[in-house]
This record gives structure tokens, C-alpha cells and sequence, in this order.
């Protein structure tokens, strides 16, 4: 299969070079990183140990494929639904954290799928990624049922190693996730700390509270996500993903913006629209839009 990756940075870096190894791949990314691998390959180190040679640019306008994979922040979503609009693909496939992106993807697209990813990556210098947990990708149509692009590009994900599932029920799923995120991202991002100790005390109370908050306003729009089915997927997730920087940590530390609006914000304005209580997470947002308005005055 054709597949340009969309974002070049951590997950999208892993996610490209693993593909690599079944598939014609395209990262589009940034300069260093996108020359450093034209000129020796991508460079995957931690739970891999591989070199990959594949095409690398910062120029993603114009360019044809049977699928695009975002992995673009949420916050670029909109710039990266308009360079995807000047090529052409057969589907377009976001595995990002947080919600509205397919949304978003589907004003340019005509077919759009969702997807969600518990790989750990940290993009570490120009050429190099670390896979810090291997996890899972789940995709599907977004609004549910079954789709036969998800099929197919779920049987490309699998024929390139990755572990994949192609799932009916993307709504759920995509709530499921937004409490894993929810819960532990900002909490590892504010007290610096790597995603296993949110296992512990006192952040696991924290946590839980905060994916129980999502859990609750999913059931408000009708989706069916029980407390316990939230709060077992986030600890799934940091018990697989212990050693990992979350990407929310990442960007805290590199001065960066971060996908708060789209994760702990998303779930407060929805709870909001349902009149559901979700103080942990306002509290959560609060914080890091502050941290975030703190970092512009400097
Ligand atoms: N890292 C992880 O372990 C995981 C991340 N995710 C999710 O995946 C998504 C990506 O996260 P992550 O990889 O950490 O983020 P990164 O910031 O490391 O990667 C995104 C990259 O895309 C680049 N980019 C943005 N717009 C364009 C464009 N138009 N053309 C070319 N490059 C572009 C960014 O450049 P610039 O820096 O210049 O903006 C950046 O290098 C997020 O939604 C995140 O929540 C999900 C699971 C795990
Ligand atoms: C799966 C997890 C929690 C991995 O760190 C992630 O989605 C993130 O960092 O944004």
C-alpha cells in the first residue's frame, strides 16, 4: 500500500517506520528530522532496534496515496485537512489523541476513518525515534459499524507488525481513550513524572476521577462506557506505557502548546452541554491553560 504519514514528529515518526517495513511510505514532517532521514534512514531505538530507509519531506501539498495517516497535534488538524486537500487518497486516517479531529478531516475527505494509538514514541533528535511502550492501534469508521477501507487498512497495519485492531464500535472507543488521556496526560505533565506513577498514590485517585468524569459524560451522549470500563483502560494503559513521557509531559517540557482543549477541555464542554458535574477535569484544565497563558507572557 501507498501510505503518506501526515506529521512526522513522535507517534507519527514510529508509526511511518514501522509501516516501512511492509509498505511505500512518505513522512511528512519537519526539517531536520525529514533531511536527517533522507540522508541515513529513520533510526527506531528502544523496544525496536532498526534502521528504515524510506522518502521523507516537508513539502506534504500535492502528494497521492491509497491512505493518509495524521499525526499532526489536534490543534493542526484544520492546517492539515487543507495540505491533504490538495492531494489525493483513497481514506485519511487520524490516530490522534483527543476529539473532533475525523470531524474536522471529513469537511476535505470524503472517506475519513477513526483511529486510536497506545504506542509510546518520543522523538529524541533529527533521524531518531524511541518506541518507549508498544502498544495497540484501533480503527474504524467513524460513527460506527463496519467499513471496508478500515478492514483493508487495518490488514496493512498488521502486515507491517503492528498490533491492530479494526473495530465496529469507534465511538466508544474514541471515548475510552479520551479517558485514557484525560486521566493520565495533564496529571504527568503538571508533576513531571513518567505515565507509570500514575498507578500509584496520590495520582491514581486523581485519575480515576478523571476518567470516570469522561466515562460519565460519554453515557450523557448516549455512548455506553461504564466507570469501571474507563478507569481499567487507563490503567491498561500506564501499566503498558510505564516508562513512557506522555506527549502532553513532552510538550509541558519543550515549552510547547498543548492538546488540552481537545482532552480534558473537550470533556468539560461536553459534560457542560449535558449538565454533568466534571470538576477534576476543569480543575486539570485549568491548570495547564494556565501554564499555557503563563508560557506567552514570558
Ligand atoms: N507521542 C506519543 O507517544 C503519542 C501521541 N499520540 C497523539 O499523536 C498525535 C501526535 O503526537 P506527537 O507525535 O507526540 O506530536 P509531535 O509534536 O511530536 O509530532 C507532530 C509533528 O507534526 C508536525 N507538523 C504539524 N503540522 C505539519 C504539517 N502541516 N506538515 C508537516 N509537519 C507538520 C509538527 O511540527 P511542529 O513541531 O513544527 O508543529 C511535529 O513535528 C497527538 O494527537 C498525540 O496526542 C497518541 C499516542 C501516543
Ligand atoms: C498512550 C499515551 C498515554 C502514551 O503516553 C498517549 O496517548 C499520550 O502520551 O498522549
Amino acid at each position: 500500500m501507498e501510505i503518506v504519514v501526515l506529521g512526522a514528529g513522535s507517534l507519527g515518526s514510529l508509526v511511518g517506520g514501522l509501516l516501512a517495513g511492509a509498505h511505500d511510505v512518505t513522512l511528512v514532517g519537519r526539517e531536520p528530522h525529514v533531511e536527517a532521514i533522507e540522508a541515513d534512514g529513520l533510526e527506531i531505538r528502544g523496544e525496536y532496534d532498526r534502521r528504515v530507509f524510506l522518502r521523507a519531506t516537508a513539502e506534504g501539498e500535492g502528494l497521492a496515496a491509497d491512505c493518509a495517516v495524521v499525526t499532526v497535534k489536534s490543534f493542526d488538524t484544520p492546517d492539515a485537512a487543507h495540505v491533504l486537500a490538495t492531494g489525493e487518497y483513497g481514506a485519511v486516517i487520524s490516530l490522534q489523541n483527543g476529539m473532533g479531529n475525523e470531524a474536522v478531516l471529513a469537511g476535505h475527505h470524503d472517506t475519513v476513518l477513526a483511529g486510536t494509538a497506545t504506542y509510546g514514541a518520543v522523538r529524541r533528535e533529527p533521524g531518531v525515534v524511541d518506541c518507549t511502550g508498544r502498544g495497540e492501534v484501533v480503527l474504524g469508521a467513524p460513527g460506527g459499524g463496519r467499513s471496508s477501507m478500515a478492514d483493508r487498512v487495518g490488514e496493512a497495519f498488521r502486515s507491517a507488525g503492528l498490533e491492530t485492531t479494526v473495530a465496529a464500535d469507534m465511538p466508544r472507543r474514541l471515548w475510552a481513550k479520551l479517558a485514557v488521556n484525560a486521566g493520565i496526560n495533564a496529571v504527568t505533565a503538571l508533576a513531571r513524572v513518567e505515565n507509570g506513577a500514575v498507578l500509584e498514590a496520590p495520582a491514581e485517585e486523581l485519575v480515576r476521577a478523571a476518567a470516570r468524569e469522561t466515562a460519565r459524560t460519554a453515557r450523557a451522549h448516549g455512548v455506553d462506557l461504564s466507570n469501571r470500563e474507563a478507569i481499567a483502560a487507563t490503567e491498561r494503559v500506564a501499566d503498558r506505557t510505564a516508562g513512557n513521557e506522555s506527549s502532553m509531559r513532552q510538550d509541558v517540557e519543550n515549552g510547547r502548546q498543548t492538546e488540552i482543549d481537545a482532552i480534558n477541555g473537550y470533556v468539560v464542554d461536553r459534560a457542560e452541554d449535558a449538565s454533568v458535574a466534571a470538576p477534576t477535569n476543569r480543575l486539570l484544565a485549568g491548570v495547564i491553560r494556565t501554564w499555557e497563558r503563563g508560557r506567552k507572557l514570558r
